[in-house]
This record gives structure tokens, C-alpha cells and sequence, in this order.
């Protein structure tokens, strides 16, 4: 692997003085799997994605990507065409792997950051897995970072995240802090009730968050371990830039494109499991027969056909909506796609621009709904409910919304929860809906193996 990285390394340095601008370097390889692919502790910077058949590990960055403000989808998207368009690939590795991974802040203001990983892992349940090694060559100074090193530094890291992590341990003595208080944020939930009643937006996904001080900082990956464990049917995701890491496990997916199609989902109103199988049954049929939460997701439905009929041939909506079942909740989902009127042109990021923030997270209208959020929910969501996820090469990829999250910085942790408030919603039900969103996050923090309904 070294010869043949540091070769393109070396052609890159000289493309990049030529130039006179940077050109990235690409390195791709097939390698054994890595059982279980998790980070490495203690975790540098980290990108994590464990979904829909893929597994990816990210560490450390080659080339970074800031952008911030209602363009910051299309800023990124540019500057990843060119960076694409002067990038030198070598190997024999699969060129349509991930190469561009990150988050997106939930509002315009700074915070979303997309890299291209040093080293970076991908694999699917079966197969071999592939490892791509990235650098960047500035025209002045070449190679950042010795290649040889990245490459040996690579096998270190891939070696440390195919050791078990251990087991979890007790947690006693935890602290934890509602912000705002129930009975403030059941108040926010009446406001935006009548505020719905006068007609100002139709529905507005207000959130809250629970601080929790741990007796000690956790692992990341023995958490990322627990929630593939425990939550099947989601995205396992972290994204950190040191010592802090934002990590959850959603169910939702804001949009993934292959091969020429864009898929995309609603999904919205949430009930609790049942404890026993008929309480589960009827609780299904409550969900998918109520129509307070019938409209809740309707909503969220016609703005992702209004969405993707700007940019789609075909766009496939169901009738009606399936029941997602997860370990501890359930919501009522519609699987929306459509063929691409242009694909060269539609990459992912456009596409991911163009849908958030869906209905299942801001609101609708969407700007009376935001504009109302910013006065009332007062607190920055940084990536909680924005985009997550990877591009390739080919402006390919998949993001997931970051729900069911949390914010780790050393020993404490900040969960989020929204809940989709409409015509006819109740402040104390959706004040306990916050608590059946923060658990799946709340019992791997805290090691809390028990039945989660
Ligand atoms: C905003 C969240 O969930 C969204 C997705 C599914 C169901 C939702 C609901 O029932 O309100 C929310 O729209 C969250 O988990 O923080």
C-alpha cells in the first residue's frame, strides 16, 4: 500500500505546483474486513456511519470543507466538484466508495464541516472492505503529511478498532438537567398550539435537550457499539472534530442518490411500544388510525414530493404510510423517490439542500415555522436534526437527519428530542414523547441494557 500511495502523493505535489493550486491525492485498496469497525479511543477526529448495508470509518482529516448560511449545501457541493475535478486516484480499490463525509449544521449559521478522511474504512456486510488513503498536496509545501506515515498510522488505527471495546461499566451517580424546564417548554408547546389556532403555520417541530454528567467520559466506541446493538433499523452515526463528538442512532433518512434516482423519506408522529403483544397491536392500529398523526406526517410527505418534483421525472409517493417499528417507539413513514431529470447536474448535496429542513424537523410553512423557532426554542441546535452523512466522487451519497442524539464533550452529554407539534396537540404528551426520544441515547450512556419499552 505505501509504494503505491506514495506515488500518487508524489504525482499529486507536482500537479499541485504545476497548478498552483492544492490537488488531493486518493490511495484505494481492497483489505480483510475490520470486526467490528468501530474508533479508535481516545478518538480523534471521527466520522462513523453505520446504515442501510454500510459501514464506514473515517479518521483524521485531508481536506476540509467550512461552509455556513442558506447556501452552505451548494458552497460545499462546488468546492467538492473541484477539488474532484483536479484529484488524482489511484488503486485498485472501488472509485464509487465514499470519499467526502460530514454533518451540516441545522440552521444557516456556522458549524457544518465536510472532510475527506486521512484514512477511511467502508464496508458492507459481505465482502472484503476498502480502505482509502487521502493527502493533500499544496503547491508550495507538497504533501502535508509524510505518506508513509498516514499509511502506517492507517494499519495502527485499523488494528486498535478491531479489538472489542469493552464492556460496558456501571454508571451511578449521574446528574441530569432538563433544559428548558417541562413546565417551560410544555408553556412553548400551547404557544405554538394557538399560534397554529391563528393560522401563523400549519406545524412546528419544537426541541428540547437533557444535560447528563457521567462519572466519567464514555467510550465512543463501546456507545456506537451498544446503540448497532440495540437500535437495528437505524443509522448509527458520530461525527467529532477531538474531544468533542456529536453520535446517535436516527431512523431518518434525508436522502440518498444512486445511480441516476433520489430516495427520500417522511416520517413523523410517534407512538410507545406496547409491553405486551395485543397492547403493541393496539398501538399500531392507534398510530396509523389517528388522524392528528395521520396529517402530522402528510405534511412532511407533500413537502418532499414538492421537493423532488423540481428536480425528478416519476416521483413514486405510496398511498398510505407504512409503521415503522423500532425497539422503543414507532412513527408513521412513507418512502418517497424519484428518478433524477438531470443527473449530472443533481448531485446529493443539491438534493440535500433543496430538502431541509423537511417538515419532519423545522416546520411548515417552513419560514413562519423557523422564524418562530429561532424567537421561541432559544438555544443553537448546531447538528442536531441536520444532515449527515457522505458523498462520493460522483456527487453520489446518503445523508441521515441526526436525530436521537447527543453531544459528548469529556464527561457530560447533551441529548436532543423534537417532537412535530399540530393542530390539537397536547403539552404533556409530547413532553413525555421527548423522554421516549432521548431513552435509546439516555440507556447506552448509561449502560442501561434493560428492555427499553
Ligand atoms: C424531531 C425528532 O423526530 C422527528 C421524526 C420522527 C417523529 C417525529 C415526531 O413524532 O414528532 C419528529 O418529527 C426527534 O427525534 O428529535
Amino acid at each position: 500500500m505505501h509504494a503505491g500511495f506514495e506515488e500518487v502523493c508524489a504525482k499529486a505535489a507536482a500537479e499541485a505546483r504545476n497548478a498552483g493550486r492544492p490537488v488531493l491525492a486518493l490511495w484505494r485498496e481492497e483489505i480483510e474486513r475490520v470486526e467490528p469497525l468501530l474508533p479508535p479511543s481516545p478518538s480523534r477526529s471521527t466520522f462513523f456511519w453505520a446504515g442501510s448495508g454500510l459501514t464506514l470509518l473515517g479518521l483524521d482529516r485531508a481536506a476540509t470543507f467550512v461552509a455556513e448560511g442558506s447556501n452552505r449545501f451548494n458552497d460545499v457541493r462546488r468546492a467538492w466538484e473541484r477539488t474532484v475535478q483536479d484529484m488524482l486516484t489511484a488503486g485498485p480499490g472501488d472509485r464509487d466508495t465514499p470519499a467526502l463525509v460530514g454533518a451540516f449544521s441545522f440552521g444557516d449559521g456556522p458549524g457544518s464541516l465536510m472532510w475527506v478522511p486521512r484514512v477511511l474504512v467502508a464496508q458492507r456486510p459481505e465482502g472484503a472492505a476498502t480502505l482509502c488513503l487521502a493527502a493533500r498536496a499544496d503547491p508550495v509545501h507538497g504533501v502535508e503529511d509524510d505518506a508513509a506515515r498516514t499509511a502506517w498510522r492507517a494499519a495502527g488505527w485499523l488494528a486498535a478498532g478491531a479489538v472489542s471495546p469493552c464492556p460496558p461499566l456501571p454508571v451511578t451517580g449521574h446528574v441530569a438537567e432538563e433544559l428548558p424546564s417541562p413546565r417551560e417548554w410544555k408553556e412553548l408547546v400551547a404557544r405554538a398550539v394557538a399560534l397554529i389556532g391563528e393560522g401563523r403555520f400549519s406545524k412546528v417541530v419544537l426541541a428540547r435537550r437533557l444535560r447528563v454528567r457521567l462519572p466519567y467520559p464514555p467510550d465512543l466506541g463501546g456507545l456506537l457499539h451498544t446503540l448497532i446493538g440495540a437500535q437495528p433499523g437505524t443509522t448509527v452515526f458520530a461525527a467529532g472534530t477531538g474531544t468533542r463528538t456529536f453520535a446517535g442512532a436516527t431512523p431518518e433518512r434525508l436522502v440518498a442518490v444512486r445511480g441516476g434516482r433520489a430516495e427520500t423519506m417522511s416520517l413523523a408522529a410517534t407512538l410507545p411500544r406496547g409491553g405486551t403483544g395485543g397492547a403493541d397491536a393496539r398501538l399500531r392500529d392507534e398510530l396509523i388510525g389517528d388522524g392528528k398523526s395521520r396529517r402530522e406526517q402528510a405534511i412532511v410527505t407533500e413537502a418532499l414530493r414538492g421537493a423532488l418534483e423540481q428536480v425528478c421525472h416519476e416521483v413514486d409517493v405510496p398511498g398510505t404510510p407504512e409503521v415503522l417499528d423500532l425497539p422503543n417507539v414507532r412513527h408513521l413513514c412513507s418512502r418517497v423517490s424519484g428518478r433524477l431529470a438531470d443527473p449530472e447536474t443533481t448531485g446529493v448535496l443539491d438534493l440535500a439542500g433543496l430538502l431541509h429542513p423537511t417538515p419532519a424537523v423545522g416546520g411548515h410553512p417552513r419560514p413562519e415555522a423557523l422564524g418562530w423557532l429561532r424567537e421561541a426554542e432559544a438555544f443553537d441546535r448546531g447538528w442536531y436534526a441536520g444532515p449527515i452523512g457522505w458523498v462520493n466522487a460522483r456527487q453520489e451519497g446518503d445523508f441521515a437527519v441526526a436525530l436521537r442524539s447527543a453531544l459528548l464533550d469529556g464527561d457530560s452529554a447533551t441529548l436532543f428530542a423534537g417532537c412535530g407539534i399540530v393542530a390539537g396537540s397536547d403539552p404533556e404528551r409530547e413532553l413525555a414523547e421527548t423522554w421516549l426520544k432521548f431513552r435509546p441515547m439516555l440507556s447506552a450512556l448509561l449502560n442501561d441494557q434493560g428492555d427499553l419499552r
